[in-house]
């Protein structure tokens, strides 16, 4: 049988499919706003680094991190291990049962909204306790899990980090966000050159539900995040994550810190891969706003919810999502 190559490939068409075109109203307008330079790149080498992530982290809800300890070779490792998997032939992507395995492959045929489908592929698969996913993760590339694996205990101990430097920034006792907390999804995209980005989104505008999440998009760009009902653009830095704050942190925070809306739309000549690692609050954690947020003038603006059903009430990442994670735990 003949494999398939690039050129049978979905994405690779002269004009926009009618199946990927979003209605006027959801399409990215004005894609050529200049790549914002007001998204904070922070030296973490450097002293001052808690005031900057928490100031960043208040206006904006968004920042980058460079000189974050995370070696050159594991991210580029990582890279290529993702580009080869999303280059395979469909056969050894597909035919994935959500329930039984645990990752799940998604092309873009999948419905976003409305009968129409994102310029996307996704692979998504938990992490935590990562001993016990690991084997459960695609068996192809043969270096997947170990190159996969990698990474993720760097991203663990970068994510610690960070958020021990945002408890300090708050004011929080050590450890009330990290001692609490997991990387428990990674979820990375492939967005193809598309003939006509102006009809097309890479991921819908959203919010995301986690603590933190932590993105690494190497030289690509198409990351645009909501400032001031403008949509901006995540400018590429070199070796850098990009840092953002979830919906459970803004409400830890009492409001503080910002869970901001964003997107991804797509480019006619880049071919974007990201990896995005949401790091999330330990399952049976009630999240509320920490007591010490809270006072006579700025009372608590967010009620109490246990993490774990807050994740199953708002089916926060997706129903194959929700049933792998319990396949793990069950
Ligand atoms: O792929 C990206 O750049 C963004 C991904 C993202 O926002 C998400 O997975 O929540
Ligand atoms: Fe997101």
């Amino acid at each position: 049988m003949k494999e398939d190559t690039d050129s049978k490939k979905w994405f690779n068409v002269e004009y926009v499919p009618k199946d990927y075109i979003f209605p006027k109203e959801e399409r990215p307008e004005n894609l050529d706003t200049p790549v914002c330079d007001s998204i904070p790149v922070i030296d973490l080498s450097k002293s001052k680094s808690v005031e900057t992530i928490l100031m960043a982290s208040r206006e904006l809800g968004f920042f980058q991190v460079i000189n974050h300890g995370i070696p050159e070779k594991i991210v580029t490792d990582a890279m290529s291990v993702l580009k080869e998997f999303f280059d395979m032939p469909s056969k050894d992507r597909t035919g994935i049962v959500p329930h039984k395995k645990g990752y799940i492959y998604t092309n873009s045929t999948d419905y976003a909204k409305d009968g129409v489908h994102l310029w996307r592929e996704n692979i998504k698969h938990p992490c935590h306790p990562l001993e016990e996913c690991i084997h459960l993760w695609p068996e192809k590339p043969t270096r997947y899990q170990e190159v996969i694996g990698a990474y993720l205990k760097e991203i663990q101990k970068l994510s610690s980090r960070i958020l021990e430097m945002i408890c300090e920034g708050l004011g929080l006792e050590p450890g009330y966000l990290e001692d609490t907390s997991e990387v428990s999804l990674l979820s990375s995209n492939l967005y193809p050159p598309c003939p006509d980005p102006s009809l097309t989104l890479g991921i819908l505008p959203h919010q995301d539900p986690s603590l933190i999440t932590l993105l690494y998009q190497g030289n690509s760009t198409g990351l645009q995040v909501m400032k001031d009902s403008q949509w901006i653009n995540v400018g590429d830095f070199p070796n850098a994550f990009v840092v953002n704050i979830g919906n459970q942190l803004e409400i830890i925070s009492n409001g503080k810190l910002r869970s901001i809306k964003h997107r991804v739309v797509t480019s006619t000549h880049e071919t974007r891969i990201s990896i995005a690692t949401f790091v999330n609050p330990s399952p049976d954690c009630i999240i509320e706003p920490a007591k010490v947020l809270v006072n006579e003038l700025e009372p608590s603006r967010y009620t109490a919810s246990q993490y774990k059903e807050y994740v199953k009430s708002s089916k926060a990442y997706g129903d194959y999502t929700v049933a792998i994670q319990n396949a793990l735990h069950s």
